[in-house]
């Protein structure tokens, strides 16, 4: 690739770290690992995103400001009108390639995890014990609100009121969620986002802005990595192409080296990212590597004696999302998506001059999140995280999603086509009796909860409706179960995947069979969060970097 866009990089300067992806897993990585002194490449194959790094996806009422769709909680669902140029093109589902991957585009609800998000689903070393410490570091660079809007107040409520007396009337608690993220059952509170000032914060507003004030870090974006180049288990470099020329350019080609002997490479693409740069390196189940060898990567794709054999793209897995409707009068829909071209202008006012009102709020007006718990058929306890919304089928409906995550045991896979598109091969959604029969009595209990509230009625399914019948007639497919939460394909654990077990990364997040290649972000999770997963996937990383930054020069490949 030859353009003015597209540079090739300089091949005499190596780094320490060349960290593969922006989102939830890459920046806090990269940001730790910098603060320790060593040189890092930040590689992000997307464009900015967020003003603040000279994104410039806008609306005309934005013109003229240093904000950006990704910016705005008002038009955080933009992504569901036109995820154009944001979406990854080549992954199957929805996903977010600009700069902050996922922590860009998602709708910024921000949980601290359940004790048994860690306890249930991670090997030793990796319990909540051993989290608490990077939850806290977490939790201050980034305390979240439940009150985006900087007046104060909370618009629209309507919604959260009528639901939330229901709840109440049935035994639930109202609590601060963050204050007491171990009570996830008959408990129910305000959405909580990482909003500070009005405007998305996460990552992008905290560990990017320090890593880019020092002078050994350096951040590319619009630079895919397309795969890692390696001797045997131990990586020299990363071989990179220019992905988006054009006017958001530039970005880089050639391959870029770590430090000779100790330099190290992580892996941050994300769930099918990962998997996928793993499997053009030659990593992967034999199955995937020959769709590899076979494609336009075949000819300069590493031999089949110098392939690790690992069962990246298993595990997969996501929240079950099943969506019910209530109509209430008293509910007001609030039309975010018109607020893109033709906002209130009252409301547009409000949010560019006191960043305040609805647009401060995250659309489409979610809340209240509400939890329950139960025991499965199998004796394994389920959590459930019930996300309202207001949308629906009409001007008065709630949409409340009920999300199975944390204690769900069906899983699924991911794989990649002869065009090196990655997609959802095995949906992981109620592939077993226990996870439906969760599924189906929380639906049954629910509607019994929420029959109580005057004046309520039944959208989705009907008053008549047999839940059984109904829970059974929805696909078990993305587009009608996908959460969005994608985690696993490269799973940490102790049972090495290359003779028969189910982890492709070990304790310290290193690919098995290699001695400097490592995965941080979702698809190293053995199994699901209860709530919407990005806090979880921050703290994760920031163990991991502890590990990595313990972990002596590279010697040896894991055996
Ligand atoms: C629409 C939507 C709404 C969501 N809502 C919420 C929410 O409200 N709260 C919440 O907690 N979670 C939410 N999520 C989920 C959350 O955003 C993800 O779980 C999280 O971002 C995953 O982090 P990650 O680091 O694993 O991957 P990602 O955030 O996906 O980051 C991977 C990054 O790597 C880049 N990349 C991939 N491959 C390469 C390569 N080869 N070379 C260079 N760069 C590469 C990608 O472009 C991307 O920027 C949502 C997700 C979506 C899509």
């Amino acid at each position: 690739q030859t353009n003015a866009n597209c540079t090739g990089v300089d091949t005499l300067k190596s780094y320490d770290y060349i960290v593969i992806g922006t989102g939830a897993g890459g920046i806090p990585i990269a940001d730790r690992l910098s603060e320790a002194g060593h040189s890092v490449l930040l590689l992000e194959k997307g464009p900015p995103s967020s003003g603040r790094w000279n994104g410039t996806m806008k609306p005309a009422w934005l013109q003229g400001t240093n904000l950006t769709r990704f910016d705005v909680p008002g038009l955080f669902n933009q992504i569901w009108a036109d995820p154009t140029g944001v979406s990854c093109e080549d992954v199957g589902v929805m996903s977010g390639c600009v700069l902050g991957g996922g922590q860009a585009v998602n709708s910024a609800l921000w949980w601290k995890p359940h004790p048994r998000d860690w306890d249930l689903n991670f090997p030793a070393g990796w319990k909540s014990t051993d989290m608490a410490k990077d939850t806290d570091k977490v939790f201050q660079r980034i305390p979240g609100t439940y009150i985006p809007s900087k007046d104060g107040k909370l618009y629209h409520q309507e919604g959260f009121d009528r639901v939330g007396k229901g709840l109440e009337a049935a035994g639930f608690k109202n609590v601060i969620p963050n204050d007491v993220p171990d009570q996830k059952n008959l408990t129910y509170g305000h959405s909580t986002f990482f909003i500070e000032n009005a405007e998305r914060q996460g990552v992008l507003r905290t560990y990017l802005e320090s890593a880019s004030k020092r002078s050994n870090f350096a951040l590319w974006t619009n630079t895919n990595a397309k795969r890692v180049i390696r001797t045997g288990g131990h990586v020299t470099g990363v071989e990179l192409e220019c992905t988006k020329g054009g006017a958001v350019g530039p970005g880089k080609s050639g391959i870029v080296s770590v430090t000779a002997g100790t330099g190290r490479v992580i892996v941050a693409g994300g769930t099918f990212g990962s998997a996928k740069l793993l499997f053009r390196s030659g990593i992967g189940p034999t199955d995937q590597l020959n769709v590899i060898k076979s494609s336009s990567d075949g000819a300069t794709m590493i031999s089949s004696d110098q392939w690790i054999n690992l069962p990246v793209g298993y595990n997969l897995d996501d929240h079950v999302g099943t969506d019910i409707q209530i109509a209430h009068p008293d509910i007001v829909f609030y039309d975010f998506y018109a607020a893109w071209n033709s906002p209130i202008q009252a409301d547009a006012d409000s949010y560019l001059k006191n960043r305040s009102g609805m647009l401060a709020q995250v659309a489409p007006n979610l809340g209240p999140i509400f939890w329950t718990m139960f025991n499965g058929t199998d004796g394994i306890v389920r959590h459930m995280q019930w996300q309202a919304r207001i949308e629906g089928r009409t001007p008065n409906t709630m949409t409340i999603t009920q999300y199975l995550g944390n204690g769900a045991t069906s899983r699924g896979r991911m794989d990649i086509t002869p065009q090196l598109n990655t997609r959802v091969v095995t949906p992981p959604y109620l592939r077993n009796a226990s996870d439906k029969a969760a599924v189906i009595q929380g639906i049954d209990y629910i509607r019994g909860v929420l029959s109580g509230v005057p004046n309520l009625s039944w959208v989705v399914p009907t008053a008549s409706q047999n839940t059984t019948t109904w829970v059974n007639s929805i696909p078990t497919n993305p587009s009608s179960r996908g959460s969005n939460h994608w985690t696993g394909s490269c799973t940490l654990g102790t049972d090495d995947g290359r003779k028969g077990g189910n982890a492709v990364v070990d304790l310290d997040t290193k690919v098995y069979g290699t001695d400097n290649l490592f995965v941080v972000d979702a698809s190293i999770f053995p199994g699901m969060t209860t709530g919407n997963p990005s806090a979880a996937i921050i703290i994760a990383s920031e163990h991991a970097a502890e590990r990595i930054l313990t972990l002596k020069a590279n010697t040896s490949a894991t055996t």
